[in-house]
Parts: C-alpha cells; structure tokens; sequence
C-alpha cells in the first residue's frame, strides 16, 4: 500500500462484496480518501450531502471494519464534503438517485418478521405447528385470506423453519398460476411424467393462491393426484387462498373436501395495535426513525392492506434518504396519498383476463384473438368477450375491434353467453371464478 488511492481502492473491494450492487455504486464508490490526520483518523470525501448523510449514517461502521482490517489499526472516520468543482463538473453534481437505488428494505418472510395480532394469531400458531411437525400436525393446513395479509409470508416462513430443521427435505414452493402453466405445457410437449415427479417427490408442497385453480380443470385433476399421492405418503400440505374452499366456485367436490381435511385458518385485517406495531418493524428494518405520531397516522389511514403500510414506510423512507426530509405527519399526508392511489383497484387490463379464460379452457390466448372455430376455442373467445363486458364496460364496438370481429358477433357471443349462464350453474360458477381472478 503505497498511496492513499491503494488503500481506498482495497477498501472499496472489501465493502463491495457487503452490499448491494446498487449502494455500492451510489454511495460507496466516489468516495476518495482525503488524508490521515492524527494517529488514526481519517478524512474521506464525500462527493455531495445526500452521500454525505447516507455514508455517515449506515455505512460508518461498514467502513471502519473495511480500514481496520486493510490498515490493521483501528479508525475514525470524518467525512467532508467536496468543494464544487469550479467548471461546475462532477464533483458538484448530485448523483442521479432514485428510489430503486434505495436499499430495498427487503427482509425475509420469517415467523420472527411476521407481526401478530388478533387478526392473524391463529394462522401464525398453525403455521408455526406445521413448520415444527411437518405431516404430524395439521395436514393440509389451509390459510386464506384477502391480498395482502400475510399468506404468503406465512408460506415462506413455513419453508425457511422446515428448511433450517431439516436440511434434507424437498420443499417445493409453487404458485397456482405456475402450477397451472406448467401443467398444460407438460400436457401439450409430452412430458407429463417429470412434471408430476418434481411435484410427488416433494417432502412439503406450499401451494400459494390456490383460487386459481378455478374452472381448471385438467390442472385440477392432476393437483387431486398430486394431492393424493402427497397425502397418502404423510408428506405435508400446505395450500393459500384468498377465499375459503366452498367460495371456489368451480373446484371440485373432491378437491373441496380435501382442502378442508386438516386445518383451515383465517387472516383478517388487522387491528390499529397490529398496524402500528407493523408500521414501527417495517421502518425499524430500514434504519428510519419514525416518530409514534407518524406510526398512529399512517395506522389510521390505511387498514386493510399490510402491503400498503409497507408502500407508505418505504415512501417516507425515500423522501428522508433523497431529500433529507423527516418523516413528519405533513410528509406522510403525501405518502399516503401516493399510496392510496397507488392502490385504487388494478383496472383490469384485457390481457389479463385473456390470460385466465385461456388457462381455464386449456387453450393459448392467441387462439382466442385468431381464428380457430373448434368447439372449446369458440366457447373461451364467447366466455372472454362476455367478461371483457362485464368488467371493463367497454363497448360492443369496441371489443369488436379488439377480437377483429364486427360488431354483431359480439352481441351475439355475448347474448349466448347470457343464455346459457341462466341454464347452466357450472358454466355461471365458473364464469363469476374468473371474474374474482381477473379481479385479484
Ligand atoms: N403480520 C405481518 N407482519 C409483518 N409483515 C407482514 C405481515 N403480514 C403481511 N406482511 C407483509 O405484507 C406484505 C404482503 O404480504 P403477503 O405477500 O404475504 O400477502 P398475501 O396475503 O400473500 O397477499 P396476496 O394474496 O396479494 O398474494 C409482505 O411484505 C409481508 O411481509
């Protein structure tokens, strides 16, 4: 080590490693190593004040460990900012930050990051018994809930504990929506047996959004399979919806009656306590100092939507670390404004409904926009159009032009469509199934 440029250059190789990419780019860096002063301190300069404050603050430690273990000796750390450059050049810039530069904030979804409350004490103790027991204790343990309550926390944390008790098990983690895809590619390349191997040879299977398997029904036949199979062998189950069983309209009896053999638990919105409690860990996991007045605002404002409380914590965390601004209730009236427009209902896009129609009659969804007149294709095309009506309002004209029809086949597929929904209660369960998906 013959210069400071050496021994910043080491430093900043030690930190890389120790944080994400993006910190390290943003706040670690430019910064240049100014001089010695002293025995052991050292003056590190910092190209603008938003580094300034986020460097001193969060990364002071990091630094230090970083000189130490280059130097050998133990350090302080002063930092100064850098004069502007006087061509107004890079050293008088402000980095160009946004909030995907931010330290995420991610933390995992462990038991010990979960929350309780009331509202969800119950689904965490199943939770907890399954992952403590796997197949001794509840089997299927069932837990549903609306978004943004937890469930796929809960899934997660199963995973991790099992995972961390027995490192040996297979523990397969699928969403329904994936589980569904992967079915009907395996049915349409022949290769159905090793589909269903990576799903029978699991020790634990964590199903997440099971209301998708709705009017699937290829898909349900062989999750019934998987199911059995699993369930015979005392391997654990554990399924999340965002409804209980009997609200799954289109799902089979048999699938029905086994989803509620174990143990069916509810998540509920949680209480005021709950929500400030979960406002006060969410900025505790971001290192941001949150007064309890901010905490009791934004717990009163949003309560049905633990996601929501995450977006306003997040929010506020960005405004201090990008604009230096505390949290304070005038910000957070901001931040939750944003929020709550954020979270207007999803307008439902057509794709999307494209998407779930063609997953439930097993065809693609380019067969549905073209040509095809077979039987099922014709049956999914009358089925969306009568949905893209019912959800989206969008006029006869419109959705005509949308499936290059005119305008009369529209009326008439949607006529039908109403016909038939009066006589037929599968085809009406199935039809309000995925209008609650699209919806979701
Ligand atoms: N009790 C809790 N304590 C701490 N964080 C929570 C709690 N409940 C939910 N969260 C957090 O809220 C966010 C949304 O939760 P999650 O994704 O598990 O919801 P979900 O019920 O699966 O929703 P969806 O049905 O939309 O998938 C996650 O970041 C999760 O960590």
């Amino acid at each position: 080590m013959d210069s400071f440029n050496d021994v910043m250059d080491a430093v900043k190789a030690y930190c890389k490693g120790r944080v994400s990419d993006a910190s390290y780019r943003v706040f670690i860096q430019d910064l240049n190593l100014l001089n010695f002063e002293g025995t052991n301190i050292i003056i590190l300069e910092v190209p603008n004040d938003v580094v300034m404050r986020f460097a001193a603050a969060r990364y002071a430690d990091l630094l230090k460990e970083a000189f130490a273990s280059i130097l050998g000796f133990e350090v302080e750390l002063k930092f100064v900012l850098a004069a502007p450059a006087p061509d107004g050049g890079k050293a008088a810039e402000k980095p160009k930050l946004d909030e995907n530069d931010l330290p995420s904030g991610r933390y995992e979804f462990t038991f010990e990051n979960f929350i309780k409350g009331p509202s969800n004490q119950f689904a965490f103790a199943a939770a907890q018994a399954v992952a403590a027991n796997p197949s001794g204790a509840y089997n299927p343990l069932f837990i549903y809930g609306p978004s943004g309550l937890g469930k796929t926390h809960l899934l997660n944390a199963i995973k991790i504990e099992i995972q961390k008790n027995h490192p040996d098990f297979n523990i397969v983690y699928v969403d329904c929506e994936k589980f569904t895809n992967e079915t009907i590619t395996a049915i349409k390349t022949a290769t159905m047996e090793q589909f269903r191997q990576r799903y029978r040879k699991a020790d634990v299977l964590l199903i997440d959004d099971i209301q998708f398997l709705a009017g699937k029904e290829s898909t349900q036949e062989e999750f019934f399979h998987t199911f059995n199979t699993l369930h015979n062998d005392g391997r654990q189950i554990v399924i999340a919806s965002d409804r209980p069983a009997k609200e799954i309209k289109s799902l089979e009896e048999r699938l029905r009656t086994r989803f509620e053999w174990g143990l069916t638990a509810d998540i509920q919105p949680p209480d005021f306590e709950t929500r400030v409690a979960i406002v006060k860990r969410k900025a505790e996991l971001l290192n941001l100092d949150l007064p309890n007045d901010v905490a009791e605002y934004i717990a009163n404002h949003l309560k049905q939507n633990i996601r929501q409380l995450e977006g306003a914590v997040k929010k506020l965390n960005a405004y201090y670390l990008l604009e230096g601004i505390e949290p304070c209730i005038g910000v957070t009236t901001t931040a939750i404004k944003d929020t709550l427009n954020d979270s207007q209902p999803i307008p439902v896009t057509i794709e999307k409904i494209l998407n779930e129609v063609a997953r439930t009659y097993n065809v693609m969804p380019s067969d549905i926009r073209g040509k095809k007149r077979n039987a099922n294709v014709s049956a999914a095309r009358q089925m969306t159009m009568y949905i893209i009506r019912e959800v989206t309002g969008m006029s006869m004209e419109a959705i005509g032009q949308e499936f290059q029809r005119d305008h009369s086949t529209v009326v008439y597929s949607i006529k039908t469509m109403e016909e038939n929904i009066k006589r037929d209660q599968h085809l009406k369960e199935m039809c309000s199934d995925i209008m609650k998906n699209v919806r979701t």
